[in-house]
Formats: C-alpha cells, sequence, structure tokens
C-alpha cells in the first residue's frame, strides 16, 4: 500500500485558481498540499485526511462579499484536536478583516499579492505548533495514563464486564459489533480496543454512516477516481484505505443503504474493492469494529439490514449498558467530567454538592454519557466556581420527578429554549412515526440525513428502537 510522504499537510482553500497554484509553488517542496475551492470541498477534505495547517481565504463563494464561509473554516479547525491552525489570506485593504479573524481563533494572516519567503516562515511556524500541541496531547494522555481502556471511566459491574470482554477480543483481530444506545461510549470502546490491540500503531479511523449524506457514502467508504462523477475533480481514498494497518470504526451501521450494504459485504468476505469509477483493485488490511444504536437483529427481522451482513459484523457481539442501568458510574463520571471542563476552562476542579450528585444520581440520562458530559461543562462554565449545586441544572433534574417531563416548550422561558424544544420533539415524532430510520425521518423533516444527526446529537436526543 503506497504511503504518503511524512512531510506536513497544508490544506490551500482559495477559488482563485491563480492565486493556488502560486501557493502550491511556493510550499510544495517543504510540504504536502491538498486543495479546495469552497467552504465544502475544505470540510471534506478536514474528515477524510490528515491536515496539519489551513490557509483559506476568507472570501469563498457563495458568499464572496461577506466573511462567513471562511470563518466556518476557522472554526471547523478550532474543533479538531489537536486544532488545525488557520492562516487566512486578506486583500491589502483588509487589516481589520484579518484581524477580526485572529480574534476568532485563526493563527496569522498574510495579504495578497504576497510575499513568498513571508508565507514559507508563517506556514512552517504553524506547522510547528500543530506538531507541537500534538505532541502535548500524547503526552498528557500518556501522563494520565489514560490510553486503552483506561479511558473509560466507570467501576459498575456491568461496564466491567463489558470491559473484560473487549480485552479478551483486543489482541485477536475478529470483527466486533457494539451495541448500545446514543452517547454510551461505542466510539471510545472501539478506540481503547484499537489502542490495546497489535494495530495499535497503525490509524484509527472512524466513519459515522448516518452522518454521510446519501450520496456521498460510497466515496467516503471507497474512495473515487477523478472523474468517477461530476464534481469529482481529483481522486480521493476512501476510508477504507485510510484505515490500511489499523482498525476501521463503523458507527451506526444500522443506517447504510441497501447498496452499500453489499458492497461492504463483498469487502469484507474478500477483503479487497475497487474505488468509484476506478478498475484496479485494492487490497486493505483492517480489523472491522461496527456500532449500532439500533437493535440489528431486530432490523434484519424488519427487513432493514442483511442477515448474511449481520452474521459478518456479529463475529463479537458486545453491549454497552445505558447509563440509567449502571448508576454506580454516575458520580465518577461526574466529577471527571466537571474536572475536564475545569481544565479546559482554565479553572479550579470544583466539588460536586450533595445535592447535585444526588439530582444526578436520581435523572435518567436519556442521553447517556455524552449528555452527562455536555451538562457538567455546561454548570461548569455557568458556576465559574469552587462548588457546583444544583442552581443551573435544568427544571426537569431539579424538581427529582422529570418522568413523565412537562411539555418542554411550556417550561422553556427563552425563545431560543422554546425553538430547541419545538426541534426536538418534531425530530422524536418524525423518527416514532419512521420507526426510527433517519434518513426518512430528515426527508419527512425537510432536512438533510447529515443535518438531522447533528440536531440529535446537540439535542441530545436518545432513540428508542
Ligand atoms: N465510560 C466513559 N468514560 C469516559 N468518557 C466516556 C465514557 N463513555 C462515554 N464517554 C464520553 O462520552 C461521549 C460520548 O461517547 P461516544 O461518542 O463514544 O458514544 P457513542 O455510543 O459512540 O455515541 P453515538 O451512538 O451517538 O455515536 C464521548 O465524549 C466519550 O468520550
Amino acid at each position: 500500500m503506497e504511503r504518503r510522504e511524512e512531510k506536513p499537510t497544508v490544506l490551500i482553500v482559495e477559488d482563485d485558481r491563480a492565486l493556488r497554484s502560486g501557493l502550491r509553488w511556493t510550499l510544495a517542496d517543504h510540504f504536502h498540499i491538498l486543495e479546495a475551492e469552497t467552504r465544502q470541498e475544505a470540510l471534506s477534505s478536514l474528515q477524510s485526511e490528515r491536515v496539519d495547517v489551513i490557509i483559506c481565504d476568507l472570501h469563498l463563494p457563495p458568499a464572496t462579499d461577506s466573511i462567513t464561509e471562511g470563518l466556518q473554516i476557522v472554526e471547523a479547525a478550532k474543533q479538531h484536536r489537536p486544532s488545525i491552525p488557520t492562516v487566512v489570506i486578506t486583500g491589502s485593504s483588509d487589516k481589520r478583516t484579518a484581524l477580526e479573524a485572529v480574534r476568532y481563533g485563526a493563527y496569522g494572516f498574510f495579504e495578497k499579492p504576497f510575499d513568498e519567503d513571508e508565507v514559507l516562515h508563517i506556514v512552517r511556524q504553524a506547522a510547528r505548533v500543530r506538531q507541537l500541541e500534538a505532541e502535548n496531547l500524547k503526552l498528557r494522555s500518556t501522563l494520565s495514563g489514560r490510553r486503552g481502556f483506561g479511558r473509560l471511566i466507570g467501576s459498575s459491574p456491568a461496564l466491567e464486564g463489558v470491559i473484560r470482554q473487549a480485552r479478551a477480543v483486543a489482541t485477536t483481530d475478529a470483527t466486533v459489533l457494539i451495541c448500545g444506545e446514543s452517547g454510551t461510549g461505542k466510539e471510545l470502546l472501539a478506540c481503547a480496543i484499537h489502542e490495546e490491540s497489535a494495530r495499535a500503531g497503525g490509524p484509527f479511523v472512524a466513519v459515522n454512516c448516518a452522518a454521510l449524506p446519501e450520496t456521498l457514502i460510497e466515496s467516503e467508504l471507497f474512495g473515487h477516481e477523478r472523474g468517477a462523477f461530476t464534481g469529482a475533480t481529483h481522486a480521493k481514498k476512501g476510508r477504507f484505505e485510510l484505515a490500511d494497518g489499523g482498525t476501521l470504526f463503523l458507527d451506526e451501521v444500522g443506517e447504510l443503504t441497501p447498496a452499500v450494504q453489499v458492497k461492504l459485504l463483498r469487502v469484507l468476505q474478500e477483503r479487497s474493492f475497487e474505488r468509484l469509477g476506478g478498475t484496479r483493485t485494492i487490497n486493505v488490511d483492517i480489523r472491522l469494529i461496527a456500532a449500532s444504536n439500533r437493535d440489528l437483529e431486530q432490523e434484519v427481522e424488519k427487513g432493514n439490514f442483511r442477515q448474511d451482513l449481520f452474521y459478518r459484523l456479529n463475529v463479537v457481539p458486545l453491549t454497552l449498558p445505558p447509563l440509567r442501568e449502571r448508576r454506580e458510574d454516575i458520580p465518577v463520571l461526574a466529577s471527571f467530567f466537571a474536572n475536564k471542563a475545569a481544565h479546559k476552562h482554565g479553572l479550579q476542579p470544583p466539588e460536586l454538592s450533595p445535592e447535585l450528585m444526588a439530582a444526578l444520581q436520581a435523572y435518567d440520562w436519556p442521553g447517556n454519557v455524552r449528555e452527562m458530559e455536555n451538562l457538567m461543562e455546561r454548570l461548569v462554565v455557568l458556576t465559574r466556581g469552587a462548588r457546583l449545586g444544583v442552581e443551573f441544572l435544568p427544571e426537569k433534574m431539579r424538581s427529582g420527578d422529570h418522568k413523565p417531563a412537562p411539555p418542554e416548550e411550556e417550561s422553556e422561558s427563552t425563545l431560543e429554549q422554546a425553538v430547541q424544544a419545538l426541534k426536538r420533539r418534531m425530530i422524536l415524532k418524525a423518527l416514532e412515526i419512521e420507526k426510527g430510520n433517519r434518513g426518512a425521518a430528515a426527508k419527512r423533516l425537510g432536512i438533510s440525513r447529515s443535518y438531522l444527526h447533528r440536531l440529535i446529537n446537540e439535542l441530545n436526543i436518545a432513540e428508542s428502537n
């Protein structure tokens, strides 16, 4: 398998072709170069490729007269771990915009027409910062001893039972299927299995099958050749190729369309595939871990999921229980996430009051550990104090009687809260009508499947099967 040489990768996001090629020419000796013309193309590269530095024009189509497209790229780059430094390109009379971008989190800027030495210098510095941050992160996770199964906080018999089984399977190459409600830690467990396996030195590539638009899934998974479809301006590796030598984690595998299920089955049988629009057979050496928050056996019975594929995936089944079925883990998780949030926001680790602990213990956690993580961060940020109490808890948790919840619009006081409550209700209704099928629910709501997926995560919506 061909491997990219170890130069840092710079993604140039610029719709002006001449400027782009000038930058490529300036940087190509020292960096591996990727190019994009729009925000969408840039975000897709960020998902599928390792990018170390982004150079980005703030004025990108379709909104070339504003800087919103560029700022959204700066924002997306900040979300990566470690974050990806962005260097923005500005016009000569545009210094205020550049400073605004820096305030927004951009690493630096340069003006057009650009000076080659200056660009090379700033991009080198940005790449160095990224490298240092990556080393720092690695060091921190080694020092805190949280690698592999050590990342999973909790000591309930239920969690320990799953970890025991996972430990046994980690040393093998067997395909694993992890089931559990949304937010129970399926991806974290998959990553831990990878880190404890002989493949730990290879990549761990996670794909959320529900978050990818239906039209893109095949090319995201298997890659495509140049010209394979309109807009395929260059060849691209799929996630299977990117995971070569490591582990591929297919999250929400129950969301795959029948056509992709067939193709996946073939790949699992033969360990080889062709890119979209290609004829060359590509062989990969991967370990597959799949996950689903739906009961796949039921999906097979309903005819939504191929039985042969289910058997291929379900070699070693692991089930992560919901948080309400392992309440012993709640206190330690709450303290862990409170400390983590405090560290992130530069605050002292807070103490958790007994009233808060009692409320956390009594709650049912429909969004599981993810909901807990988000809540603790919110409490830490709002309280900014040495002791976390119940004053900033959502009403439904403070009363201790959260079942059944009151109609949310009535209990929400701001417009934003009411809108969120309405979104949540409509999404739950659509999912119920479509029996949990996210594609159909998205269609019913008139939004894309990936947007629906984002909303489900943002609003901590727990789906029932
Ligand atoms: N036992 C745990 N200890 C520490 N952190 C945890 C634990 N379980 C889950 N988390 C954290 O909770 C969040 C949600 O976990 P994760 O993304 O692995 O859930 P998931 O089951 O894959 O969710 P989804 O089905 O929605 O993709 C992550 O930030 C993860 O690190």
